[in-house]
């Protein structure tokens, strides 16, 4: 028997705006029931793939392919009504003059007592029974963006593309509703290709991130491997402030003033930088002038004069002015730590936790 082909097949997709690649041999595979965000900045390509993958653009080069059909390539363009694909945006896009039963079932085929019990199933599902004569304007934001779901997923597209669907919602409705949206989607085994500039929300939905950059995919995989192994700073900054110490490559190490870090594969001379996570600096306290003992862990201590010291509800934020060079490192805490600016601490590097990139 054949493999069964992934749900999405996105095969060195291309667009050019006045001769600039704004999509640049963007390539993606989404299962049925997987969930793919594309995450990056604004402008770096993210909407236009999704509208490529709609319909509603024509790429200037490569495939798009659904359950193994082409729907788009050289001199193939299928529209997109025969897509098999549901959309949802950040505005609801509700018809206004529609009961939400008339919204759910507008795309819906076939004879009436099919359709309203698929209306009912998709109203149940998105726990807003009862709600079917209602119109949109007598519900609240996170009424409607669940309606909107339930209106996407009524024919039951193979593929579901979701540009931002939950900035317009208020921060509290938002981690609920994408909670329940994720479980229908999940359940109804449907592809998903995700746009968001968000890393919190990526972290939170996706089996798989695609971080976009200038039209590209810079790096693609499951949240743990992107946030834990970046491949250049850029990746590692879009989720998280990062600290960066610069040093020279000399054999396989590079000193600095926390010590030697092994930096295996850098050319001699070469100006490395080792990046770190303000959770992953340890904070230690003055000693009479002197910091903790070394580790192998840990390597060498350096001081440092707080700077600010802030309070963020889950974790205490820390700004040092180190004494080797003058520079700032941010350590973060979790909980209440709050001291004083002036005060000398002293800081560790975790070697485990640190990345190693070439200097730029
Ligand atoms: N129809 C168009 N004509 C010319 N340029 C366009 C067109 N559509 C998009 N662009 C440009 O292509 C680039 C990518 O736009 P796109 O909307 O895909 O980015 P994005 O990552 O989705 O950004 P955002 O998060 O701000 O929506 C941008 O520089 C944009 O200005």
């Amino acid at each position: 028997m054949l493999p069964t082909p992934p749900r999405l097949v996105v095969d060195h997709l291309s667009r050019f705006f006045a001769g600039r690649a704004v999509v640049d041999d963007v390539c993606l595979e989404v299962a049925a029931g997987q969930v793919t965000c594309l995450l990056g900045p604004s402008g770096c390509g993210k909407s236009t793939t999704l509208r490529m993958i709609a319909g509603v653009d024509r790429p200037d080069g490569g495939r798009i392919l659904i359950d193994g059909t082409e729907v788009a390539g050289p001199g193939r363009h299928v529209p997109p009504e025969h897509r098999s694909v549901g959309l949802m945006f950040q505005d609801f896009a509700l018809f206004p003059h529609l009961t939400v039963t008339e919204n759910v079932a507008f795309g819906l085929k076939g004879d009436r007592a099919a359709r309203m019990r698929r209306v009912d199933e998709l109203l149940e599902r998105v726990t807003l029974s009862g709600f079917g004569k209602k119109h949109p304007h007598e519900l609240s934001g996170g009424e409607q963006q669940r309606v909107a779901l339930a209106r996407a997923l009524a024919p039951r597209p193979k593929v579901m593309l979701m540009d931002e669907p939950f900035s317009g919602l208020d921060n509290r409705l938002r981690d609920g509703i994408r909670d329940t949206t994720l479980d229908i989607l999940k359940d109804e085994g449907t592809a998903v290709v995700l746009v968001t500039h968000e890393p919190d929300e990526a972290m939170r939905m996706a089996d798989e991130i695609a971080l976009m950059r200038g039209g590209r995919i810079m790096q693609s995989g499951a949240p743990y491997n992107i946030y834990n192994t970046p491949v250049d700073k850029a990746a590692a900054a879009f989720f998280s402030d990062i600290n960066v110490i610069r040093g020279t490559s000399r054999g396989a190490l590079t000193e600095t003033p926390f010590g030697a870090f092994l930096t295996p594969g850098q050319a001699d001379g070469a100006a490395v930088d080792i990046v770190i996570r303000p959770q992953h600096l340890k904070i230690d306290f003055d000693r009479a002038g002197r910091g903790p003992s070394p580790t192998p862990l840990e390597g060498t201590p350096a001081s440092g004069t707080v700077i600010r010291a802030r309070y963020l509800g889950r974790e205490s934020l820390v700004e040092f002015r180190m004494a080797f060079d003058g520079s700032t490192l941010t350590a973060s805490v979790p909980g209440v730590f709050l001291p004083k600016p002036g005060t000398t601490l002293w800081l560790m590097i975790r070697r485990d936790k640190c990345f190693v990139f070439p200097a730029k």
